[in-house]
């Protein structure tokens, strides 16, 4: 059967728009001494979108996992259409998953990937050929203009890219009846995120059914039908989405809303004369950076902002690595990677040894380790940022948003005196972040320094300066009351400057780039 051709809605084995796809009825799942879902009952229904929403450690993946039959409950049954079925049933090859942290083999190319995952929809000969052609129609369809080759090896893409292609691959299959998105947007730009709900609104026209998960909360609100709210493990709430305010759905999950915009720094004006320079790049040019000029105060926390792509982790890179003449750095330095499944978890450690291995070596005396005082450190910070899972939990045991916090606590748990943050926020709940927005301050205000790239504009609030880069460029630079995220956002699509013949021949400026390296934001 042709991968591309959803059948028309007659010919499917669905039955009329509404009528519950897959359903949880009382389903409990424990993990050793971990409650994760408790008493679950949830449908989800042909041609809707489902919203659900919840606090890191909630139980949404262990839901969606039960719900696509990849995982067994302990108590309670999953119905497919109406019936009974057992993990692994062939009553779930129409319920597909698309995974936050994609489950692409990145040693494999995008062809071979989709391959594996979509063979019995495949021909058998020339199957390499057929799966990349599945494949490049599915992401011009979903994504266009998305710049991936179904020959790139998936290790070489961008996480924006691989995102991609794991909501391309989930959504290969001859008879698509329920489609899963984990957090599809937290790496995807502004347009790429358009695209795709572009796709699932003609998903759902079709009779499909859609599981939408997502920390953005006011994405859900504008995407859904119908919200459900999970909250230590339970559904607490389930709403129509129309009529529910982002203030609400923030209330049930159990956050503090008012302390949302709290922590913010009084404005200032600039880097004060009198505050030492703890690191600086003076005309840095090269590997993405043209003519960039960035000071970091000590205790200031300094922003990077713009479209994705634009040169900001090739800034963080040039101040964690300061090899070239172009930059000076006396500050000792951590890094919080963007990508934490490729650089940042040690999956085979502990929580306690992911946390502390930064930190040891200050704790250390005479070159031996001190026990007792490791362990106070990671008590304190798994206190400080209500780590669910504990010290003693394997890494692969946490939620997503907690293995966020853990490298985030790693970084500042060192005694480095300058904090990169690469995007860290990805996947974290609301609350979380407001905890660790104001941690950035509290350490700021001890003396340290903090650069900080987000992608998400409004985060940008609680730095005291922000440079904000485009081709390579710093084209502004922002402090106190002028860092607002319309500041940010018309600084970053203004017109560029017509591009030089030198400009021109190095080709970073004005020239088309794809779609995930333009609009990011
Ligand atoms: N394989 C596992 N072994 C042990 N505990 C687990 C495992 N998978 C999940 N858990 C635990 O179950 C709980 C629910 O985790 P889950 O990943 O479903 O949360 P989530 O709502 O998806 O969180 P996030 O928003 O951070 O992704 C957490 O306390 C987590 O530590």
């Amino acid at each position: 059967m042709h991968l591309d051709n959803i059948p028309p809605r007659e010919a499917r084995r669905r039955g009329p728009d509404g009528a519950p796809v897959v359903t949880a009825s009382g389903v409990t799942k424990t993990y050793g001494r971990t409650r994760a879902l408790t008493g679950v009952d949830l449908e989800v229904r042909a041609g809707e979108v489902l919203g659900l929403v919840g606090h890191n450690g909630a139980g949404k993946s262990t839901l969606m996992r039960v719900l696509a039959g990849l995982e067994s409950c302990d108590e309670g049954r999953v119905t497919v259409r109406g019936r009974h079925a057992a993990p692994g049933a062939a009553a779930f090859r129409g319920v597909r998953m698309a995974y936050q942290e994609t489950s692409l083999c990145p040693d494999l190319t995008v062809a071979e990937n989709i391959w594996l995952s979509s063979r019995h929809c495949l021909p058998r000969l020339r199957r390499r050929r057929a799966a990349g052609a599945a494949a490049r129609r599915r992401l011009d369809e979903m994504f266009p203009g998305h710049g991936v080759s179904p020959r790139d090896r998936v290790e070489d893409l961008t996480l924006a890219r691989r995102q991609m292609v794991e909501i391309a691959r989930a959504s290969l299959v001859d008879a698509l009846d329920l489609l899963i998105l984990d957090e599809p947007t937290e790496s995807l730009g502004p347009d790429a995120a358009r695209s795709l709900y572009d796709h699932v609104r003609s998903l759902t026209a079709r009779g499909v059914a859609v599981l939408l998960i997502s920390h953005r909360i006011g994405e859900v609100l504008s995407v859904a039908d119908r919200v459900a709210v999970l909250r230590d493990g339970a559904v607490i709430a389930e709403r129509p989405a129309a009529g529910l305010g982002e203030h609400d759905v923030l209330t049930l999950m159990g956050a503090q809303v008012a302390e949302r915009d709290a922590h913010r720094p009084a404005p200032s004006a600039g880097l004060p004369a009198d505050r030492p320079v703890v690191a600086e790049l003076r005309g840095a040019t090269g590997s993405g950076l043209r003519d960039v000029s960035v000071r970091v105060g000590a205790g200031e926390v300094v922003g990077l902002a713009g479209l994705a792509g634009q040169g900001q982790q090739d800034v963080l890179e040039r101040l964690w690595r300061p090899a070239r003449r172009d930059a000076k750095v006396r500050a000792t330095r951590a890094y919080v990677p963007g990508d934490r499944q490729r650089s940042g978890v040690l999956p085979l450690w502990s929580v306690a040894e992911n946390l502390v291995v930064t930190a040891m070596r200050g704790i250390a005396r005479r070159g031996l380790r001190r026990p007792a005082e490791e362990r106070e450190v990671v008590r304190s910070w798994v206190e400080r940022l209500a780590i669910r899972g504990g010290a003693d939990a394997a890494m692969t045991e946490l939620s997503g948003g907690n293995q966020q916090k853990v490298i985030v606590a790693r970084a500042f748990a060192s005694s480095a005196d300058l904090v990169l943050l690469d995007d860290p926020f990805r996947g974290v709940d609301v609350h979380t972040k407001t905890g660790l927005y104001r941690l950035i301050r509290e350490e700021a205000a001890r003396g340290r320094s903090v650069v900080w790239y987000s992608s998400e504009n409004a985060e940008m609030a609680h730095c005291d300066r922000v440079y904000v880069l485009r081709a390579g460029r710093v084209v502004a630079e922002l402090s106190g009351d002028e860092i607002s995220e319309e500041r940010i956002i018309a600084v970053s699509f203004a017109e560029p400057d017509p591009p030089t013949a030198a400009g021109r021949a190095q080709g970073a400026p004005g020239r088309e780039r794809p779609q995930e390296a333009r609009n990011h934001g």
